[in-house]
């Protein structure tokens, strides 16, 4: 049976101040560190063997599986990275106050876009710092597949695209895989694992540092899915 470990990372310091953060490469916080120990232990407790790792490529994310790792004395595991496990990218909101941004354009365009599916943020202009075609991480990626800005369906192309061409088979083969990703690219792999409509994946929430097991027949069926406690 193919399982499939989904964790987001630990609380960032941009998660305490209210920040979007999207793409920002922001750390863990204190507390984060502890969410990460925590569900490190979790996986001890309940005796899960990982095969694969895999990571975004935002230190968060990336600090989070080790920490994990680390506690549930599992660091020989092969761990991947790929900038398709990312955050959504948030355009122009990136650094900005989620309350100031919500003061400033209501109530009903802050939720359709923070929680919606279609909706985009205000997209950055190429020249803008923030492009992640700037940043070295992303040198050896075609500028071209880099946003600027995404709705939840943009993030969810690259998410589900990134679960078939590098997990989809090893969970066919029975191996278990632990994701250490974001809010809301957990919450576009969620939606396309659990077929949750369009409209319904405005309600779906993901919580810090807790380890949620998914467990797939051979041909990638959900048998069953819980919170790991
Ligand atoms: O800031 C972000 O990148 C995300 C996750 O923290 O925010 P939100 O939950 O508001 O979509």
């Amino acid at each position: 049976m193919g399982k499939l470990i989904l964790v987001r990372h630990g609380k960032s310091e941009w998660n305490l101040k209210n920040i979007f953060t999207g793409w920002t490469d922001i750390d863990l916080a204190a507390e984060g560190i502890e969410e990460a120990k925590n569900a490190g232990e979790i996986l001890k407790r309940n005796t899960i063997e990982i095969d694969i790792c895999f990571s975004s490529y935002l230190k968060r994310a990336i600090r989070t599986a080790w920490i994990l790792l680390e506690t549930a004395e599992q660091m020989h595991v092969d761990t991947r990275y790929h900038w398709k496990l990312n955050e959504r990218h948030y355009g122009d909101w990136q650094g900005k106050n989620k309350e100031e941004v919500r003061n400033s354009i209501g109530e009903d365009y802050f939720l359709n876009v923070r929680r919606g599916y279609d909706a985009p943020p205000p997209i950055l202009s190429k020249e803008d710092e923030r492009n992640p075609k700037f940043d070295p991480k992303y040198s050896r990626v075609n500028p071209s597949v880099l946003p600027l800005g995404e709705s939840l369906k943009d993030t969810s192309k690259r998410v589900v695209n990134y679960f078939f061409e590098a997990i989809a088979a090893q969970l066919a083969k029975d191996r278990t895989i632990l994701i250490s990703a974001h809010g809301n690219s957990l919450r576009a792999l969620i939606a396309h694992l659990e077929h949750i409509s369009t409209l319904d994946i405005e309600k779906v929430e993901v919580n810090t540092g807790v380890p949620h097991l998914y467990e797939f027949d051979g041909n990638l069926n959900i048998l069953n899915h819980h919170r790991l406690k």
